[in-house]
Formats: C-alpha cells, sequence, structure tokens
C-alpha cells in the first residue's frame, strides 16, 4: 500500500528534522547525546548532569550543576491543582493516563509561549522535570492507599524519586543504578513520543501540554508501554523451565514478543546491555531471581531462533530489562512506563527548546485514496 501510493508507512526512513540532542546509530547499536556516548555517561554522569547538558547543549561546570540542581529541587512541590488532578483519579486508571491528566494540568497556569525567550523556557522545562517525578510518585502511593511521601531536597532526583514512591530513603547502591536508568532513557532521537511532543510544541503550544502528548504517546505497549508488557509476559510464562517452549509457541504463531524488535536497531539496544548488567549485580544480592531467569531463557532462545531466521534483526531493545530491575526494587509493574516518562521528559523538552529556534509548524502531506465525487444521498433513501 504505502509503496504502491508513494509514501513511507510509519514515516520509516523519513527524515524530519535535524536535531543535536541524540543520536542512535542503528546499525552498531551505538547511542549518543550531543556526542557523548551512553555508557560513558552511565559510568561517570548523574540524571542531572544529562538533564542540564540536554537542554543547555553544554556539560554544565560545578557551579552551573549546583544551581540547577538547587532550582530541580525547588520545583518539587506540586502545584494543588496538579494534586487535586491526581486525588481525583479512580483508583483503577491506568498511571499514564493519570500522569497525563496531571501535567496537562502543570499547563493551568503555565505562561504562554515566548519562542525567543529560550532562557525562560528551559526555566520551565525544569520545573516540569522535576515536577513530574512527583506526579509519578504521588500517582503511585495514592493507587495503593498510601499518603503521599514530600519531597526530600537533602536528596538527588533518583534518590528523592525512589523516597517519595517508597517512604524510605533508598539505599546507595540502587539509587545510583535507579539514576543509571534514569540516564539510559533519557533522550532517543525522533522516537514516537518526542515526535509526538514535537508536533504540538509546533503549534507554539504550551510546554506542559507538548509535554502530555509525548505521555499519551509514551504509554503505548509499541512504544514506553512495553517494560510493563515485558514483566506481564514473564509471569504469564510462570517459571523459567516454561521459557523456552513458551518462545517457541510465540515465534511459531508469529506473536509479538515484547521488549524485542526496534525500528532503529538492527543490533543489540546498548541500553539493554547496560540494563542486564545492572540487573545481574542486583539479582545477586536478591532471593527472587526467577523474573530475571526467565526473562534470560526468553531472550537467549530468541536471539537463538531468530538468528536462523531473516528476521536475525531483531534484538532486544531498552524496555526488555528495565522492569525486571525495577521489580527487584520493589516497584510494581504497573509503574515501570511512567517511571520512563521520569527520565524522558528531559529529553522531550529538549527538543521542543532546540525546535522552537527555528519553528515550522508539522503538516505533512496525505495521499487521498477515497473517492474523487461522491453525491449527497438524503438519509430516507439510504440502504
Ligand atoms: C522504548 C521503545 O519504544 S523500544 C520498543 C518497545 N516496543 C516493543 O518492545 C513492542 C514489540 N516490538 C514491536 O512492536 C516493534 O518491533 C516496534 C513497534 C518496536 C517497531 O516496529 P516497526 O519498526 O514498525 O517494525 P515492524 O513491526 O515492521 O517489524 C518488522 C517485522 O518484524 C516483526 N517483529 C517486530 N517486532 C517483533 C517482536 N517484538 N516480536 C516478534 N516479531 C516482531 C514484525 O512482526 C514484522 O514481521 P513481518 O515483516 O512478518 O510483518
Ligand atoms: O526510538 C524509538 O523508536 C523507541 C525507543 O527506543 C525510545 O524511545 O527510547
Amino acid at each position: 500500500m504505502s509503496e504502491e501510493h508513494g509514501f513511507s508507512k510509519g514515516l520509516a526512513g523519513v527524515v524530519a528534522d535535524a536535531t543535536s540532542v541524540s543520536q542512535v546509530q542503528g546499525e552498531v547499536g551505538r547511542l549518543i547525546y550531543r556526542g557523548i556516548s551512553i555508557e560513558e555517561l552511565a559510568e561517570k554522569s548523574t540524571y542531572e548532569e544529562c538533564a542540564f547538558f540536554s537542554l543547555y547543549g553544554k556539560m554544565p561546570n560545578q557551579n552551573e550543576l549546583n544551581k540547577f540542581t538547587t532550582e530541580m529541587k525547588a520545583s518539587r512541590v506540586l502545584p494543588k491543582a496538579v494534586e487535586a488532578v491526581i486525588s481525583a483519579a479512580p483508583r483503577s486508571a491506568h498511571p499514564m493516563a493519570i500522569l497525563q491528566a496531571a501535567i496537562s494540568a502543570i499547563g493551568f497556569e503555565e505562561h504562554p509561549v515566548n519562542l525567543k525567550n529560550e532562557e525562560m523556557n528551559i526555566h520551565s522545562a525544569t520545573k516540569i522535570i522535576s515536577q513530574l517525578a512527583t506526579a509519578v510518585a504521588r500517582i503511585s502511593r495514592e493507587r495503593r492507599g498510601l499518603e503521599p511521601v514530600a519531597p526530600n531536597t537533602d536528596l538527588s532526583h533518583a534518590e528523592n524519586f525512589l523516597y517519595m514512591l517508597n517512604g524510605e530513603i533508598p539505599n546507595k547502591d540502587e539509587a545510583r543504578m535507579f539514576d543509571v536508568a534514569l540516564i539510559l532513557h533519557l533522550d532517543h532521537d525522533f522516537n514516537a513520543s518526542t515526535f509526538a511532543a514535537r508536533v504540538v510544541a509546533s503549534t507554539e503550544a504550551k510546554l506542559s501540554l507538548s509535554i502530555s502528548a509525548a505521555i499519551g504517546a509514551l504509554s503505548g505497549p509499541l512504544h514506553g508501554g512495553a517494560n510493563e508488557k515485558v514483566l506481564e509476559m514473564a509471569d504469564s510464562i510462570g517459571a523459567p523451565q516454561n521459557a523456552k517452549a513458551w518462545v517457541a509457541n510465540a515465534l511459531a504463531t508469529k506473536a509479538k514478543v515484547m521488549g524485542f524488535g526496534h525500528r532503529v536497531y538492527r543490533t543489540m539496544d546498548p541500553r539493554a546491555k547496560v540494563l542486564r548488567g545492572m540487573l545481574e549485580k542486583l539479582v545477586a544480592t536478591k532471593k527472587e531471581k526467577d523474573t530475571y531467569e526467565t526473562l534470560r531463557i526468553v531472550h537467549d532462545t530468541m536471539i537463538e531462533e531468530l538468528s536462523k531466521t531473516s528476521k536475525d534483526y531483531i534484538w532486544p531493545n531498552v524496555d526488555f530489562w528495565s522492569g525486571a530491575l525495577y521489580r527487584l526494587m520493589g516497584i510494581e509493574s504497573i509503574d515501570f512506563t511512567p517511571i520512563f516518562a521520569v527520565s524522558r521528559v528531559a529529553g522531550w523538552s529538549s527538543h521542543i527548546i532546540e525546535m522552537w529556534r527555528d519553528n515550522r509548524i508539522y503538516r505533512p502531506a496525505a495521499k487521498y485514496i477515497g473517492p474523487a465525487d461522491e453525491k449527497y444521498v438524503d438519509i430516507k433513501n439510504r440502504k
């Protein structure tokens, strides 16, 4: 259909704009944020430093980082209207739906967009990055029938998020792993949620409303929602000894295996490697090993079986291991995709700010394939 009509379904391979925020090198399995590999950032950096780097386009010096961190900390408390939106949501609602509403509610008081005032837009973004984490923790606690935990300004972004989620100051090792997971999810060039954010922001809509659109896009199981689905899959497999047969059946019935496949990567997603490394370290310290073992067998069997077919380009993506890591930190699977948003909000914001320097509304063309000259038939004469 798409080839015959001369367009690219799903915009595959279409270059929609230029960016210097990040680059996905799909053939070699490499991801860079403004030129630096994610492996190096995961080893040496922090989420706050990467968020600054992404927003401002330069690595902060110590003074700049202190200022940015102070601003993030000072912004953590949610506006009352956002708290009210969260509290009004039914407990049965998916947290991504609540989060989308909550971030839209930040727009109640957000100043109108001024494309020329980049400094002001970066401050708005910093506030949203900070508040989105508070919103995710609060949504989770309200769902679990727990009192919200007020932010703690002695803690880093990652530590404070885990503290607001669990009500306990996290241990240093787990907090660092979580910080690295946030770094790894921060940006990924023109993925679907970033593209959604860009489309909305290209109309000069407010930052909060553009980010709200991105949250909607991220929620889907083909995108960020896959991390929750991977754990559903592991749970439905039941035990490691069932995993091999489960994969054989999935491949035979052409079922989609969540956490596998990617539009751009033609080899292992580099983030999956780093996440797996951290997960293995954490598993070694825990009694519960079944989820990891089940996923390990799914992973190895998929790669082995696909390598014998023409679909040898299907590899694990970032969503394959992240949930197993979060589960071992005591986090419920329904909160995994909101946690993806806790990180990616810095990428969404950076793309919008970069795009606004030279904005043009996104408005692609459509290939019309309907009839050209139909006549209106009165309702009583219709079959
Ligand atoms: C953060 C992220 O968004 S990472 C991606 C998270 N999403 C997932 O893990 C969900 C599972 N994966 C998928 O659905 C897809 O691989 C996507 C959405 C990520 C990419 O989609 P596309 O680039 O459109 O790939 P497309 O769907 O064309 O796949 C090509 C072929 O590989 C198959 N394929 C792709 N992914 C998988 C998978 N996970 N399991 C089994 N087969 C797969 C497709 O069925 C298709 O086969 P066909 O040619 O016989 O129809
Ligand atoms: O790039 C994509 O299509 C999806 C992805 O991995 C991401 O957004 O992190």
